[in-house]
């Protein structure tokens, strides 16, 4: 047994690690993402509030939290609900 993959034999061992390298990639990105995301969103927070508006637009955020979870299901909406956090601190 591999100890690292936990694949019963060296090929299997060899394809996990190609599929880890795409998935470290992967990860990468999201979290790039993920932090450009947060930055824009607290950017429209203050420049709505300098302008006299308000800190959260509800309406906004319920089409983004349908989003995900019409993509994704039920944990779509637990996606969503952690990136408007992230944007935004807690409430
Ligand atoms: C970024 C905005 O401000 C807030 C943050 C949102 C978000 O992170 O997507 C959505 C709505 C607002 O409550 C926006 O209005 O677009």
């Amino acid at each position: 047994m591999d100890q690292v993959t936990g694949a019963g034999k060296p090929l299997a061992a060899d394809e996990i690690r190609g599929m880890r390298e795409r998935i470290d990639e992967i990860d990468q990105a999201i979290i790039d993402l993920w932090l450009e995301r947060s930055r824009l969103s607290q950017e429209v927070g203050k420049t709505r509030m300098a302008s006299g508006g308000t800190r959260l637009v509800l309406a906004r955020e319920r089409e983004i939290v349908d989003r995900f979870r019409t993509a994704l299901g039920p944990d779509g909406t637990q996606v969503a609900l952690l990136l408007l956090r992230s944007g935004r601190g807690p409430l």
